[in-house]
């Protein structure tokens, strides 16, 4: 029989969730947070997240998790998202690519924006949307993108806030989401 799971219940944007504990290593667990199937969730985290920022042209997320909340911001605002891309397409023209290695998937990963995004994000003030910062590394690989596009980081938007992450003083976030060290 499989075993029942243990939860952290967690409260953001007004909602209650109970999040796998999920093992990173022997050391470490992290409480799985995925909003993929909860349009409810995505909903009010991006009608929450969009009380909270200003000042930005356009929004930009990486695949995958960030893309519902940040179609959802999108709609909220009316300004367009962009995504970067963790495999190189066939109709991506030109893609720049940045490596990132996130907390929750094992192996390096690499981001691509293709020429006509990076050319829409120049002299743009750009949003950077996630669903999540642990590490930061996600994070730091949109804002190199944005950067190199030669747009300037209008701020940093995220759900929540993982572990240290909640100490940042430049990430604006719903919640924090603790560690669970063994
Ligand atoms: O701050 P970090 O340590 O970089 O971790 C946060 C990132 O990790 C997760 O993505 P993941 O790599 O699991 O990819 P996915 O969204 O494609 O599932 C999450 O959606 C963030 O993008």
């Amino acid at each position: 029989m499989t075993q029942p799971y243990s939860t952290y219940e967690l409260e953001v944007a007004g909602l209650t969730r109970h999040l796998p504990i999920c093992p990173v290593n022997e050391h470490l667990d992290i409480a799985g947070f995925v909003i993929f199937s909860d349009v409810e969730l995505t909903i009010a985290c991006a009608e929450e997240l969009l009380k909270k920022v200003s000042d930005y042209d356009v929004l930009l997320t990486a695949e995958s998790k960030g893309i519902p909340l940040a179609y959802e911001m999108s709609r909220g605002s009316g300004k367009k998202y962009i995504l970067a891309r963790k495999s190189k397409k066939l109709y991506m023209r030109d893609p720049v690519a940045i490596d990132v290695k996130s907390i929750t998937t094992e192996k390096m990963q690499t981001l691509y924006l293709d020429v006509g995004d990076m050319e829409y994000l120049k002299g743009k003030r750009v949003l950077l949307v996630d669903d999540v910062v642990s590490t930061g590394e996600s994070m730091a690989a949109m804002e190199e993108l944005c950067q190199k596009a030669g747009g300037t980081v209008a701020g940093k938007a995220v759900i929540l806030a993982e572990g240290d992450a909640a100490d940042r003083e430049d990430l604006i976030y719903l919640e924090k989401l603790p560690l669970f060290f063994k």
